[in-house]
């Protein structure tokens, strides 16, 4: 892979920064090394001790002495040294990356841990994307992600999806302008980058089934795009068996995955990771070490010391113990649907994640519905408009999310929207 293809004059632009590279060489000196070189404040003063911290469950574990230190004082931009090797460990057990241990200068596989994926999300378009370029995305999508594009003033190249996720027919579709032997050439404008979210899609709930990965990870490979693979919702596949992620078929190195600890273990920790091939992840360090300089030692110490605690297995009872969750929700909402809304709207029951994309039936726009109307039936949901790459686009979806009401608030909040549907239908005549 020639990555040098993919990357703006923003981030080739990027140069190591000398004072990170002398914590670096501070780091890895003998304990004699006698250091007057950085300027990392004395830790003896902060006034923090130690911490304890109780899980709901009634375990614990301290942060004292070194690794209160640690917690409280700068550290490495790509992550808390013991954390990034449980992250490595994770992603080898969890999705067996074929370029692992691809040697030689193109590298291996690496990870960046990034203060929520959002963070590496935003830093990887910085990176990928320049005024003009073409970037193909799911659609509808995370609004984060649109939010984070729009700014940058790329030309969305919407690809439908459907309940199983992006439509790879439709992918086809879309790069029909152009033809593989495109991608040799400097000058086209074929391209280069795929955004997708392959489970539990936000807002659709879509996911992507393994058939339908395979396949565009061909056409990927046909057109040599790099793969970004949002994925925050994987811990949230309601199966026990999830399906194989882009970067576990990644055998050129063309996937950029983004996972994050937000729906499973905490979102205002703020800890995510991105794995992909080793020269774009260290672009994305470079724009780390003029930004964030690295995600808060805290939260990443606190993670490692849970994982420390809980082991593969802790892990895994915890994974388990939120999927169950959301599925219940899940069930939840599709009866409250079927209850409330059968002949009103239209629905797929999602796998995975935390949302319902539904279709208001008669209702070409339900900005106005959701945005003016909705309140005063005392009901708040997600107007379709906010995650369409056009916003003056008109939709007849929604998003509903069963994260947070409960199971009598969904109910209440679904016999609402039923009544709000059948006053805007009978005001205009249907
Ligand atoms: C597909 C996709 N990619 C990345 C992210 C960011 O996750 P993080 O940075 O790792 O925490 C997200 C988070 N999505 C949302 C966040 C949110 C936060 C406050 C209030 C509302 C929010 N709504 O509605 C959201 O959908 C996501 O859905």
């Amino acid at each position: 892979m020639n990555y040098s293809r993919y990357l703006t004059a923003v981030s080739l632009a990027r140069q190591p920064s000398a004072l990170r590279k002398l914590t670096a060489i501070q780091n890895a000196g003998p304990p004699t090394l006698i250091t007057l070189a950085t300027g990392a404040p004395n830790s003896t003063l902060f006034p923090f001790h130690e911490a304890t911290i109780t899980l709901k469950d009634g375990s614990s574990f301290k942060l004292s002495d070194s690794l209160m230190t640690a917690a409280l004082q700068y550290g490495p931009t790509p992550g808390f040294t013991p954390l990034v090797k449980w992250l490595k460990g994770l992603q080898q057990r969890l999705h067996n990356p074929p370029t692992l241990t691809r040697p030689g200068p193109e590298g291996g596989l690496d990870l960046v841990v990034t203060t929520g994926s959002m963070d590496g999300l935003a830093k990887a378009f910085d990176m990928l994307i320049k005024p003009g370029d073409n970037i193909l995305i799911d659609t509808p999508t995370y609004a984060g992600t649109l939010s984070a594009l729009h700014p940058l003033g790329c030309n969305f190249l919407d690809v439908q999806t459907d309940h199983c996720g992006m439509v790879p027919d439709a992918l086809r579709n879309k790069l029909s302008k152009w033809t593989p032997g495109d991608s040799k050439k400097a000058d086209s404008d074929i391209p280069k980058v795929l955004y997708t979210i392959p489970n539990g899609c936000n807002p659709t709930g879509a996911s992507l089934t393994e058939s339908r990965k395979r396949e565009i990870y061909k056409i990927a490979q046909e057109y040599d795009l790099l793969i970004m693979e949002d994925d925050p919702y994987y811990f949230l596949q309601y199966t026990d068996s999830p399906a194989p992620s882009f970067l576990s078929m990644d055998v050129d190195g063309r996937v950029l995955r983004f996972d994050s600890f937000s729906k499973i273990l905490s979102s205002g920790m703020r800890v995510g990771f991105v794995t992909g091939p080793a020269p774009l992840i260290e672009r994305v360090q470079l724009h780390m070490q003029v930004s964030v300089l690295h995600t808060s030692s805290m939260s990443q110490v606190m993670l490692f010391k849970l994982f420390d605690m809980w082991g593969d297995d802790g892990f895994k009872e915890q994974v388990k113990r939120v999927k169950t969750f959301y599925s219940q929700q899940k069930d939840i909402m599709i009866a409250a649907a079927e209850k409330w809304l059968t002949g009103l709207a239209e629905w797929h029951a999602p796998v995975a994640g935390m949302f319902l994309w539904i279709r208001l039936i008669g209702i070409e726009d339900t900005k106005s519905l959701i945005e003016e109307k909705a309140m005063s039936k005392e009901v708040l949901l997600a107007p379709g408009y906010v995650f369409l790459s056009d916003p003056n686009e008109k939709t007849s979806y929604i998003r509903a999310s069963f994260s947070q009401a409960t199971p009598e608030q969904i109910d209440k909040g679904f016999e609402r929207l039923a009544s709000l549907i059948k006053e805007e239908l009978a005001a205009q005549g249907k």
